[in-house]
């Protein structure tokens, strides 16, 4: 059965810890975290510190997706933090391999991100030693963004290099998920759909989320 991870960048962050309750009591699985540098992509959101004030208020794991681009500087911090999963770009690493090793090494599960263009046989080598794979479904940097249709190939993909090469990560979704959207991601072989706009923006979080999920369900029954 596939996670929901609600992206608290669409959040209303005076109503932080409220919203989260709510996607929490509503069938959230993780919580997402877009960290941005204003570098890699043309927009600044969260530190460290937001990681660490979340882990206060939620039991739930700490997606952190690090849109930054000199990953390895920071993921000491997203650690200590208390980052569940840290997921570092492709596009930002010129040591993928031991970048993936550091973070496991700091106790974290370990992730890879894939802008939309960037194929997936880039990180064909490391699958047996990710924890995730993020597709990018929508070029990186803003919420509310239409998710890009050939996503769903490069899920499927993922999805069938994993059983042939029996690897056990991830495959994460990020962009434009809403109930249309999450069918096929999931229909393709998604295992976390991250849903900002579509859970925080559109005025009942509560039913959002219990829509996503049980689109996730329908979807575990059909498969
Ligand atoms: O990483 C990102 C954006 O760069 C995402 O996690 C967004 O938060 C997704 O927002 P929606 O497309 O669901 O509104
Ligand atoms: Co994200």
């Amino acid at each position: 059965m596939a996670f929901l991870a609600p992206s608290i960048l669409s959040a209303d962050l005076l109503k932080l810890e409220e919203q989260i309750a709510m996607v929490e009591k509503n069938g959230a699985d993780l919580i997402h975290v877009d960290v941005m540098d204003g570098h890699f992509v043309p927009n600044m959101t969260f530190g460290p510190s937001m990681v660490k004030a979340l882990k206060k208020i939620t039991r739930l794991p700490l997606d952190v997706h690090l849109m930054v681009s000199n990953p390895m500087q920071f993921v000491e911090w997203f650690a200590a933090a208390g980052a569940d999963y840290l997921t570092i770009h492709q596009e930002a690493c010129w040591h993928l391999d031991r970048a993936v090793k550091r973070i496991k090494a700091l106790n974290c599960k370990a992730g890879i991100s894939l802008n939309p263009a960037t194929p997936v046989m880039t990180v064909q080598h490391l699958l047996k030693e990710v924890d995730l794979v993020l597709v990018m479904s929508v070029n990186p940097g803003f919420g509310g963004q239409a998710f890009i249709p050939y996503a769903v190939e490069k899920i499927a993909t993922l999805n069938q290099w994993r059983s042939e090469y029996k690897a056990d990560f991830l495959i994460e979704v990020d962009g434009g998920i809403d109930v249309r959207t999450a069918k096929q991601a999931l229909k393709a072989g998604a295992d976390v759909l991250v849903a900002g706009s579509s859970v925080f923006n559109n005025g009942d979080i509560a039913r959002a989320c219990r829509a996503l999920k049980s689109v996730i369900s329908t979807s575990g029954e059909e498969a």
